[in-house]
């Protein structure tokens, strides 16, 4: 039998990962995603433990100097998000398909240590409906889009790094695509 896959999904804020990987879930519940931890503050109607960590500045540091962080960034220049290494290790061990929704810098570090997941880039149809979404969104302020949208134009010049691009066109062909790239069937 060969290993459950592990899939690391990173696409610039806004292109729907979150969307994605939540249908994705819902048609493969066997799938475990993977529940970051982060110094951001929780928004409303975030739970901890359940969408995020949430983590002090000081708790965040000693994990890391644990070694208790797969991969760790600063993210939009403002936080600290991070993989906890324990629970990934324990789905990997019971062949559980996982999915890391992490950042490019996340990514690059992954590919450090696991280099067979499946880096995968989830790309939006065009710059015009990325801007949409994020706007769209209504959780941002002007200054938090202006900084993701600047993190996005990293993020896709880097988009030749992964072994394989989806276009978020519509949320059932992009939840098809990365089902078929993990082997997961019905
Ligand atoms: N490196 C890394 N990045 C992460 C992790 N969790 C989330 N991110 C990234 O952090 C960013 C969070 O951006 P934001 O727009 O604030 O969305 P939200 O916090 O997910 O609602 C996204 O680009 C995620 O890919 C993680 O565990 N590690
Ligand atoms: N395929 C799609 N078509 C149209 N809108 C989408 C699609 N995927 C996601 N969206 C919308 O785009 C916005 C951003 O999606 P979200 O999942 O929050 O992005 P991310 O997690 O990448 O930041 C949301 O309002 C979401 O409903």
């Amino acid at each position: 039998m060969s290993a459950a896959p592990v899939l690391v999904l990173v696409g610039p804020s806004g292109v729907g990962k979150g969307t994605v990987v939540a249908a994705l879930k819902e048609r493969f519940p066997d799938a475990w995603l993977s529940v970051s931890a982060t110094t951001r503050s929780p928004r409303p109607g975030e739970v901890d433990g359940v969408h995020y960590f949430f983590l002090t500045a000081e708790r965040f540091t000693e994990l890391v100097e644990q070694g208790g962080m797969l991969e760790w960034a600063w993210v939009h220049e403002t936080d600290r998000y991070g993989t906890p290494r324990g629970p990934v290790e324990d789905r990997e061990a019971a062949g559980i398909p996982v999915i890391l929704e992490i950042d490019l810098q996340g990514a690059r570090q992954v590919r450090e240590t696991k280099p067979d997941a499946l880096f995968v880039f989830l790309a939006p149809p065009s710059e015009q409906e990325l801007y949409q979404r994020l706007t769209g969104r209504g959780t941002e302020t002007r200054e938090q889009i202006e900084r993701r949208l600047a993190t996005a134009e990293i993020e896709m010049a880097a988009i030749n790094e992964f072994d394989h691009v989806v276009v978020n066109d519509t949320i059932d062909s992009a939840v098809d695509q990365l089902a078929a790239l993990m082997g997961l069937v019905h």
